[in-house]
């Protein structure tokens, strides 16, 4: 593979660094990207540099296939004694989470007030129903859809296809629901099964986490994920060995990030708002904004489900136990949390104060869908009319960087709006405890650690074109802040 050259255009200047050709080749060296060795160090503009770039030899455009990541690989969260301690920690966080939720002093820190029994957690009528769940949501993906959309392409050069009918899913799942409650089905009752259904569900992920490590066995090495090949068991069962686990068209990675979870997540928050209105007559206002906000944006989440297939979730890792439970368990009962919290703390809520809370919904979504939408329409044509104002990068891999627009403001706008909705999701609890919160301080762990590994990424990927980027927008997510 010849060596690129970089060119930045900057405003009123259009040039190209011919000192940067190493790193263009180095982008531009094989499909991929991700197996660069370079160094990272930090620089003032709190964006990652890329040194010792000559280390691995240039070229290589036969190398379309990584090996395994080598036992020489940087391993993420802690490497194995991490992932061992994570795969305990998360689960005891959702039971810890379900328990004080319902308990009187409803502390987020501190021992909940009792601990269940095995009594209290199993219950093969939760098993029924999850099994149930998980069948609806099956069949209801495998219902034509309105459009195919194609993946990236992979290392081997082809492009996986996926069915966009996840909003689809989501309106039969809601009329299936509603005429089950006009049929008698008793939705309120959902609320008194969360313990037990967490728990099937966290068994779940384990069992099935087992069977996509098991696959991973005999799956082409061009199947595998960039991480999650280190050779140790612990680690590579947590992180994901292979990239996209298919049984022939179904795609179990992105079946599971946006389905059962997502939509589990909006159900249990409506069984919760019509427990609260078995409870107390009418549900509150504050249930009432939750469950909105909330719907909006799993609503948000499907209407573009295409856009899902550019994120790192399924472009870059690899699917084990981090993403099983997180999508199937970790979403549905820990972001329910605040309408949990509700029902059994109820919290008054005043007409100026709940518009101010809207206000503050609408600005983050708003912010959050204009970045995720210009970056979207950017990539798929750089000429649409909407983005072709906007200035920017250009980097050797013959992709541009959007410079200008949300993109010009932070360099990961969308993670602000995200970071704002959050706390417009805790704030209807009111600030007597700390435990609705949770999410606000988990998601901003969560996206100041993404944010991280994106950049490590994206400068593996553009070399000096993404620092330059980063010179010209030197805040990550919060402008003058972070
Ligand atoms: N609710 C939740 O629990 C979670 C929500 N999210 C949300 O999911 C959404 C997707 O997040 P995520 O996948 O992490 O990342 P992003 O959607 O931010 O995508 C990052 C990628 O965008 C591209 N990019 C970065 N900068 C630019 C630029 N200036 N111009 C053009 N392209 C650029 C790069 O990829 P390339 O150049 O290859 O296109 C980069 O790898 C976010 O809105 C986030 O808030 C994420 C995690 C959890
Ligand atoms: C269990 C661990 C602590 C972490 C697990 C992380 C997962 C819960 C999240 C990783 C990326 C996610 C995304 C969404 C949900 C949470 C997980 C699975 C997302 C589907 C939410 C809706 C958004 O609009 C989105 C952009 C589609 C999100 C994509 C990433």
């Amino acid at each position: 593979m010849g060596r690129g050259r970089v060119r930045l255009k900057t405003p009123g200047q259009t040039g190209s660094l011919s000192a940067l050709s190493v790193l263009a080749g180095a982008a531009a060296a094989g499909p991929d990207p991700w197996h660069g060795r370079a160094r990272l160090l930090g620089n003032g503009a709190g964006c990652v540099s890329l040194t010792d770039y000559c280390e691995r030899p240039l070229s290589s455009g036969a190398e379309t296939m990584a090996p395994p990541q080598g036992p020489r690989a940087p391993l993420e969260f802690g490497g194995p004694m991490g992932a061992a301690a994570l795969m305990l920690l998360l689960p005891a966080t959702v039971f810890h989470l379900l328990l004080a939720a319902r308990s009187g002093p409803a502390r987020l820190l501190g021992p909940p007030a009792s601990l269940p029994g095995l009594g209290a957690l199993w219950n093969p009528r939760a098993l029924l129903l999850w099994l149930a769940w998980l069948g609806l949501q099956t069949a209801l993906y495998l219902l034509p859809a309105r459009k195919v959309a194609k993946g990236l392409e992979l290392k081997d050069k082809s492009r996986l296809r996926y069915p966009i009918n996840g909003f689809q899913a989501l309106v039969l799942t809601a009329l299936l629901v509603g005429l089950g409650m006009s049929a008698g089905l008793p939705l309120g009752a959902l609320p008194e099964m969360l313990l037990p259904l967490a728990f099937v569900a966290t068994l779940t992920a384990f069992i099935f986490s087992l069977f996509l490590y098991l696959k991973a066995q005999v799956a082409p090495v061009s199947a595998l994920a960039p991480g999650g090949n280190s050779g140790n068991p612990i680690y590579d069962f947590f992180l994901g060995r292979e990239l996209n686990p298919r049984i022939c068209s179904f795609d179990f990675k992105y079946f599971c990030e946006l389905r059962p979870g997502l939509i589990g997540w909006v159900l249990i928050n409506l069984a919760l708002l019509v427990k609260e209105a078995e409870l107390r007559g009418s549900p509150s206002l504050a249930m009432w904004l939750v469950n909105g906000f909330q719907l909006l944006y799993v609503g948000d989440a499907l209407w573009h489900e295409e856009a899902v297939l550019t994120t790192m979730d399924i472009t870059h890792d690899g699917f084990g136990f981090m993403l099983a439970f997180g999508d199937i368990a970790w979403v549905p009962f820990t972001y329910s949390l605040q309408a949990q919290f509700l029902l059994h703390h109820p919290q008054p809520l005043g007409l100026p104060m709940a518009a101010i809370i809207c206000l503050i919904n609408a600005i983050g979504y708003y912010i959050f869908r204009g970045a995720n939408s210009q970056k979207n329409t950017f990539r798929k044509n750089p000429s649409d009319p909407r983005v072709a104002g906007l200035e920017t990068i250009s980097t050797a891999t013959g992709r541009q960087l959007l410079v200008s627009g949300w993109w010009g403001m932070v360099r990961h706008p969308n993670y602000l709006g995200d970071l704002i909705m959050a706390l417009a999701w805790s704030l209807p609890c009111g600030v007597s405890h700390l435990l609705p919160y949770f999410y606000l301080l988990y998601f901003t762990a969560l996206l100041v650690h993404r944010e991280a590994r994106d950049e490590r990424q994206c400068l593996q990927k553009y070399g000096l074109a993404w620092q330059e980027y980063c010179r010209r927008v030197p805040y990550r997510i919060m402008p003058y802040i972070y």
